[in-house]
């Protein structure tokens, strides 16, 4: 196991960036993190502003690897990616494909609270009309009912669907719309593993057919990759909407799954309109190449957050770690 830095350390490794984003997601048009510049590598703690201390303290136990300890070998040089579709109107899809090189797989986001499914149905039809080969995912963040879920799917599965992640919130009920859609759409597990108490639960229920891990939210690469071991499921590593250098600690884990069978969501650097890295990890020709990150001073001091920002980022690192 590796040793936890201590707080000083950590402070004296910390800047704190407020990135501007291309377009709205997940109802954030910024995203603020901190990064370390570590000993092992640059590293980013990036819990969305609304987590609670205790999953925080699981975002900087994965910044701490990353920083301190450095990733496991990679059994592979190159990630297949997904570009990555927000809830938009169907107007902007061109726009926002547009943004990534050579798409072939994409993630489209649906049942945002306040559309309509035949507002999810157009999106998801606007990205089927412009890229009629393309393997197309939706994500529902867990916003179904079970009936409403399994209607949805139905109907959206005319557009040909990949797989649909986290239909709905509980476990019962995704093993629910696993079972009436089987055969016509496969189920991902995304919330149910990164936000349970028990991240296997949803695989020992049968709820799933595959699972989609994130680095930082499951504590870090090494931790992710135990998890999908023990599920035995079929794993896609996705983004928690990083920068480059967090970015980065997904790609180690893509890297170092002993099977990849899909493309993942690591390229949601092309929805944003500034990065820390000079030379940014977005995908060419449809992939990310394993490769090291590093932030530069410039685009650190172009984009610090305010100094009362700076401030909450830091009393926030004070609680997450005393946590560890
Ligand atoms: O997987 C992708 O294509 C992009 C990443 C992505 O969708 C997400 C990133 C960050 C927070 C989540 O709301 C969201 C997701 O649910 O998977
Ligand atoms: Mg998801």
């Amino acid at each position: 196991m590796l040793s936890v830095p201590s707080l000083e350390e950590l402070q004296a490794a910390a800047h704190v960036v407020t990135l501007p984003m291309r377009v709205k997601f997940r109802g954030i048009t910024e995203r603020e993190v901190m990064l370390f510049d570590g000993p092992a590598s640059w590293a980013e703690f990036g819990p969305f502003l609304e987590y609670d201390d205790a999953e925080a303290a699981r975002w900087l136990a994965s910044a701490v690897e990353a920083g301190w300890q450095g990733f496991p070998e990679p059994v592979r040089d190159w990630i297949p990616i997904n570009a990555t579709v927000p809830a938009v109107d169907p107007s902007e899809v061109a726009a926002i494909l547009g943004a990534f090189d050579a798409v072939h797989t994409v993630k489209v986001k649906v049942a945002e609270p306040g559309q309509s499914l035949a507002e999810d149905a157009a999106r998801v039809g606007a990205v089927r009309h412009l890229l009629p080969a393309a393997q197309i995912r939706v994500d529902a963040n867990g916003a179904w009912d079970a009936d409403q879920a399994v209607r949805a799917l139905r109907m959206l599965s005319v557009f040909g669907l990949e797989y649909a992640e986290q239909p709905v919130a509980s476990v019962a009920q995704m093993a629910a719309v696993r079972r009436a859609l089987k055969g016509l759409v496969l189920i991902a597990a995304d919330e149910s593993v990164r936000k349970a108490t028990d991240p296997l639960a949803v695989a020992r229920a049968g709820a799933a057919d595959l699972l989609v891990v994130k680095a930082a939210p499951l504590g870090g690469v090494r931790r992710a990759l135990e998890i999908v071991a023990e599920a035995g499921l079929p794993a896609v590593v996705s983004s928690a909407l990083d920068s480059s250098v967090g970015i980065r600690a997904g790609v180690a884990l893509a890297a170092a799954l002993p099977a990849l069978p899909y493309a993942c969501g690591l390229g949601t650097v092309s929805l944003m309109a500034g990065d820390v890295a000079a030379e940014s990890l977005v995908a060419v020709s449809g992939g990310l190449s394993v490769r090291e990150v590093a932030a530069t001073p410039a685009l650190l001091a172009k984009f610090a957050a305010t100094p009362g920002r700076r401030d909450w980022w830091f009393e926030r690192l004070r609680r997450a770690h005393a946590l560890l």
